[in-house]
């Protein structure tokens, strides 16, 4: 099984940070679109904070009026009807932000959601080769919803901490200002020491989820093939595996807690020790005549505020900074510039839905030719998977690709269906290289028929009408049942609607394929690939199969992936491969007449097994 290291393969090119940072900011394209609610949201905070501060200083003024003290000519009743009126006010105003906020971050983040995903699917091949599952799908959510984070709450409250903070300073300055530079001078150096010593805290937090994560993928593995687990009764080797993922997960926990312990420690004894020692100052003065009881209060209280906020400000500038680095990897994959052919852009997608399999380009008729075709997968270029392949297919005609495994069938498969570029040579389809069709008209007509079908979750229904998702009814019912398929389906009481449960599981192999077989026929494409299944069905449903695919094969050109002999007497020319060339090529009888030929060993070995 895979390693669970969680890395993304994406090279980072040495880019600056300055880089990084100003490509996260590309983000806030998608924020822009709403950017006057954005905009009147962060007026209404700002009010907010300010009335806020305004706020803060009432219940001070009110005791210095009751030691007569009162800076300004108001009565304990008025201060306090202003404080309610405040409040009142203040009401609407946190609702309409939150709301506000809320709708631009929701809004935004959706649009970017379906932006990234979009362009994911859109990826070549050999990125999801790179990228594991698991890292793709933290991209969609984990990095989108830390970025939702920012725009609905961070970036305000880090600006009303900002507010409140200058604001605070302020107050404190002017009203009491030898106070307030006593507090300046010893508070902030406490803060920044709680900040740097919190920041190891999230760092050591930050690996412990990292450890959580990592056993997660284990548990997901195990469980994802848990037929294969069960099988080789390795149940005990993934319990200790998952066992030594939470053991080191405990013990990161531990080193983690005595870090948050210490940290604690040091907020109580430290911040709250200066904090008095400030206070203490402060009653002096009060003693001494030079400050009012009620400044006291408010001087506590803005103190108390601007060491909170200074610590916030720490935590939001955290938080920022990560999002920033999960708005670069978003940023990073929106980028990329591996998209399948210039012609397959989103919007391209968007109006094609409409009408998925009726291409108004002319139908391929389906004349393949390989021109001395080289290839080497991206991940392996050393390898040279395929040296030179040449081969024509006339449109309707049916070829088998035999040959150990390995040899390259399966290559020169995907690389029609334009999953990877060709190294050298060319595969022209009606004279045309492939490379020059627009992608989609192109796949639309081709059909896979993979080895091992995997369907997806919902009803039978869906997954035959994935082939032509606008199809009718009678189509759906017309393609299972040349694919052979109807009667099998009619027998589950719930028909085409039976859940055929994760990528298929509830259905046999045979009745999987026949599923798949039926999706091909909805298609109906000129071009059909056909991986056959090594499985062994059964001999009945071998031949209802086979028959589903014979009737699909009808006058379509047909590429066939052979591991059985005896299913490709038919076709119209076979060819052996070996070690990514044709070393044969022919019919059945002419190659099986060849003594000591490739194919010939290869039957007699098979039919003597039969
Ligand atoms: N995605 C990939 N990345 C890198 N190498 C690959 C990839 N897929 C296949 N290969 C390598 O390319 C070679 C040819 O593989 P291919 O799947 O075409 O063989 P095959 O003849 O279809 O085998 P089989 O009959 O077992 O399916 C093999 O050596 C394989 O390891």
């Amino acid at each position: 099984m895979a390693k669970t290291t969680d890395k993304t393969d994406r090279p980072d090119s040495g880019r600056t940070q300055k880089e990084k940072f100003n490509r996260s900011l590309r983000i806030f394209d998608y924020v822009w679109l709403y950017r006057w609610k954005f905009i009147l949201s962060f007026i209404i905070l700002a009010i907010s904070s300010l009335v806020f501060l305004v706020l803060l200083q009432l219940p001070g003024e009110a005791l210095n009026v009751i030691s007569g003290k009162g800076k300004y000519d108001l009565t304990v009743t008025e201060i306090f009807t202003l404080l309610a009126v405040l409040l009142i006010i203040q009401a609407p105003l946190s609702f309409l932000r939150v709301r506000l906020q809320a709708e631009v971050s929701e809004k935004a983040m959706a649009s970017l959601r379906k932006d990234l995903y979009g362009k994911i699917l859109h990826l070549q091949i050999p990125f999801f080769e790179r990228t594991r599952v698991g890292e793709i799908t933290s991209r969609i959510t984990n990095d989108i919803t830390q970025i939702q984070g920012i725009f609905s709450l961070t970036l305000a409250e880090f600006l009303r901490q900002l507010i409140i903070l200058t604001g605070a300073i302020i107050f404190i300055l002017w009203t009491m200002t030898k106070l307030a530079l006593v507090s300046l001078a010893i508070f902030p150096v406490v803060v920044v020491a709680a900040m740097f010593f919190g920041k190891y805290v999230r760092k050591m937090t930050k690996a412990r989820q990292e450890q959580l994560a990592a056993s997660n993928v284990i548990v997901e593995e195990s469980l994802s093939s848990i037929t294969t687990v069960k099988a080789y009764t390795n149940e005990e080797f993934e319990r200790s595996r998952y066992g030594q993922s939470i053991d080191e997960t405990v013990r990161i926990s531990l080193k983690t807690a005595s870090a948050r312990g210490l940290f604690s420690s040091f907020i109580v004894t430290v911040m709250f020790g200066s904090l008095f020692y400030i206070i203490y100052r402060a009653v002096l003065l009060v003693q001494a005549g030079s400050l009012p009881e009620g400044d006291l209060f408010s001087f506590v209280i803005f103190t108390a505020l601007i060491g909170g906020s200074i610590a916030s400000l720490g935590n939001f500038y955290g938080e920022i900074v990560s999002a920033l680095g999960a708005s670069d990897r978003v940023v990073d994959i929106l980028d990329s510039e591996e998209t399948e052919g210039a012609n397959a852009g989103a919007m391209e997608v968007e109006t094609r839905s409409s009408s998925v399999s009726n291409s108004s380009t002319a139908k391929i008729e389906g004349n393949i030719h390989y021109s001395n075709v080289h290839f080497n997968y991206p991940t392996r270029p050393d390898i040279q998977v395929l040296k030179g392949i040449d081969l024509t297919i006339k449109p309707g005609e049916k070829i088998a690709l035999v040959g150990a495994s390995g040899s390259g069938k399966s290559t020169i498969m995907k690389l029609l269906l334009r999953f990877y570029p060709i190294s050298d040579g060319s595969i022209t389809v009606d004279g045309k290289n492939v490379e020059d069709y627009d992608l989609h008209h192109f796949r639309d007509n081709l059909a896979l028929v993979p080895q091992e079908v995997l369907l997806f979750g919902g009803s039978i229904r869906e997954n035959i009408a994935y082939g032509a998702l606008n199809a009718t009814e009678e189509a759906i019912r017309e393609a299972a049942r040349q694919a052979n398929a109807l009667e099998f389906i009619e027998k589950f009481p719930e028909g085409f609607d039976t859940i055929v449960g994760d990528r298929g599981i509830q259905l046999s192999g045979g009745q999987r394929q026949r599923v798949a077989i039926a999706r091909a026929i909805l298609k109906n494409p000129a071009i059909l690939l056909l991986d056959e299944a090594t499985s062994s069905l059964d001999a009945e449903s071998e031949r209802v199969v086979q028959e589903a695919l014979d009737r699909l094969m009808e006058g379509r050109t047909s590429i066939i992936i052979a591991h059985r002999l005896a299913t490709i007497r038919e076709v119209d020319r076979i060819y052996v491969i070996e070690n990514g060339r044709i070393v044969e090529q022919g019919t059945h009888d002419e190659l099986n007449a060849v003594t000591d030929g490739a194919y010939s060993a290869l039957a007699r070995l098979q039919f003597q097994l039969d």
